[in-house]
């Protein structure tokens, strides 16, 4: 199988009290295209760091980063963001949608941003049902409940269709029915040839990873 993520000696440093700490140890890491890969670990480890790092949100101190065998770090912010918009799909552990949109227009704007789609509408709706909020289309955020928006956000990370996921706690503030349902949703798009990346505590999408890696004090195992 393609390599869908590569990186290549990272390491990520801030200086903190005036110390320099290191909270992401060198790591090198392969994803391959149609893997699903958790990532555990305790509070303060280093999950997050390395996510963000992965969606080339937020770079490393050194190191390279490769999506599709393409080089996405080191390279500028501009290029990175375009990138982003039409390859990756980031679900954050706060979620951000627009206070001031529905369920549906934050899913469309993902849409519009991008342009992959034709018919955007249609698109949206289409992801709406995948993740089970079609009723909940025309609600504001604010009307949601926490797992809700939690649905919508993943739901906008993978309108564009993107070849690559990176979900920071995706299963958070759901319960478990909607633990298995997004398990399974995560499971499919590896399936279909997606890489997805994901940090959790839940067993529901532990159970469904191919690797499940440990992260501990800044050093990521992988078996
Ligand atoms: N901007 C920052 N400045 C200084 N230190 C930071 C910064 N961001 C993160 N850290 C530190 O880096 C370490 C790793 O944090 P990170 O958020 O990656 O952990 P985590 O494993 O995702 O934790 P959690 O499960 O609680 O989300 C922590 O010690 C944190 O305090």
């Amino acid at each position: 199988m393609a390599s869908c993520i590569r990186t290549v000696n990272i390491t990520k440093s801030y200086v903190i009290n005036g110390k320099k700490v290191k909270v992401l140890k060198e790591t090198n890491l392969e994803v391959e295209c149609g893997q699903l890969v958790s990532i555990v670990g305790p509070s303060g480890a280093g999950k997050s760091t390395l996510l963000n790092i992965l969606s080339t949100i937020d770079s490393p101190s050194k190191g390279r980063v490769e999506h599709l065998g393409v080089t996405v770090y080191p390279r500028g912010e501009d290029w990175r963001a375009k990138w982003r918009r039409d390859h990756v799909g980031v679900v954050l552990q706060f979620i951000f949608l627009v206070p001031t949109l529905t369920a549906y227009e934050n899913v469309l704007l993902a849409l519009e941003l991008s342009k992959k789609f034709k018919d955007r509408v249609r698109r949206a709706l289409k992801i709406l049902e995948t993740v089970g909020l079609i009723d909940k289309a025309d609600r504001y955020p604010s009307e949601l409940s926490g797992g809700e928006q939690q649905r919508v956000a993943l739901a906008r990370a993978i309108a564009n269709d993107p070849e690559i996921i990176i979900a920071d706690e995706p299963l958070s503030n759901l319960d478990r029915q909607n633990r298995i349902m997004l398990s399974k949703l995560l499971r499919k798009l590896a399936d279909e040839g997606k890489a997805v990346v994901v940090t959790t505590h839940e067993d529901e999408l532990v159970r469904v990873s191919d690797i499940v890696c440990e992260m501990k004090r800044g050093e990521l195992n992988c078996p």
